[in-house]
C-alpha cells in the first residue's frame, strides 16, 4: 500500500522575498516528495501585528546583511529576486493588502491559478520593482498569469467583499494558531503532529522530519516511468 501523502501548508505573502524562495522550492519538491502542497495566502502585516514582531530590516545592521543574504539566496535557489536598499522602504510603505486580497479571491474561486498568479505578483514586485496594489497593476498580473480580462475583472470586484476580507483574516489567524511569527511559515502534518518551520532555509529540515530526501534547492525531476 502506498504511504499516505504528507500535507504541507505554505503560508506566504508576496511582500516577502523569502516567501518567494520557499514557494519556488516547494513547487519543485511537490513533484518529487510524497506531499500534498497547500498554498495558504496570508497577510504578513497581520502576523507581525498580532505577534508583536517587526520587519527584520528595521534593524539597520540586519538590513545590510539581508541585502546580501537575499541576493545570494536568490542566486543559489535560482529565483530572480532583485533587491536594493530602497526595497525596504517600499515594503513598509504600501505593503501588500491589495495583492493578497486578490490572491485570496483566486484561492476561493480559481485555485488552479493560485500558483501562477502568486508567482507573477512576486515577479512584478521583486524582479520588476513595480506596484502590486493598484487595480491596473493587479489586472496586468492576472493577464500575465493567463486569466482572461473578464475573469480578472470579476475577481477584482470581489476584492473588497467581506467574504474575501474575512478569508484572508482567517488564513492569517490560522498561521498564527500554528505558531507563525513571520514568513514563509510551513506547516507539515506528519504522524498525527503539526510541525511548524520558519524560513525558506528550513526546507531541508522539513524533508528530514517527514522522511524525504533533500536534493538541494534546484532538484532535477525524476525521469518519467517507461
Ligand atoms: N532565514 C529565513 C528568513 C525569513 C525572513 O526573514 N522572513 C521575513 C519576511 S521576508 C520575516 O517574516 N521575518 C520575521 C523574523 O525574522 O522574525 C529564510 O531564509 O527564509
Amino acid at each position: 500500500m502506498a504511504a499516505a501523502r504528507t500535507l504541507v501548508e505554505l503560508f506566504y505573502d508576496v511582500v516577502s522575498p523569502y516567501s518567494w524562495l520557499g514557494f519556488e522550492v516547494l513547487c519543485r519538491y511537490q513533484h518529487i516528495w510524497n506531499i500534498d502542497l497547500r498554498f495558504r495566502p496570508a497577510f504578513l502585516g497581520g502576523i507581525m501585528q498580532a505577534t508583536g514582531n517587526k520587519p527584520p530590516a528595521m534593524l539597520p545592521k540586519r538590513a545590510e546583511y539581508l541585502l546580501k543574504d537575499i541576493k545570494r539566496m536568490g542566486k543559489y535557489y535560482q529565483v530572480p529576486v532583485q533587491i536594493s536598499a530602497d526595497d525596504f522602504q517600499r515594503i513598509l510603505g504600501k505593503g501588500s493588502l491589495g495583492a493578497m486580497r486578490f490572491i485570496t479571491a483566486i484561492d476561493m474561486t480559481q485555485p488552479q491559478f493560485l500558483e501562477p498568479v502568486s508567482r507573477e505578483f512576486w515577479i512584478r514586485f521583486w524582479s520588476q520593482h513595480e506596484d502590486i496594489n493598484q487595480p491596473a497593476s493587479i489586472l496586468a498580473v492576472a493577464r500575465q498569469a493567463g486569466l482572461s480580462s473578464e475573469q480578472a475583472q470579476k475577481l477584482l470586484e470581489m476584492v473588497s467583499s467581506p467574504a474575501v476580507k474575512n478569508r484572508l483574516k482567517e488564513t492569517t489567524e490560522d498561521a498564527i494558531k500554528f505558531g507563525a511569527f513571520g514568513m514563509p511559515a510551513v506547516v507539515a502534518h506528519y504522524n498525527g503532529e503539526q510541525h511548524l518551520f520558519f524560513g525558506s532555509d528550513r526546507l531541508e529540515l522539513l524533508g528530514s522530519v517527514i522522511g524525504e530526501k533533500w536534493l538541494g534547492p534546484v532538484p532535477s525531476l525524476p525521469s518519467p516511468k517507461m
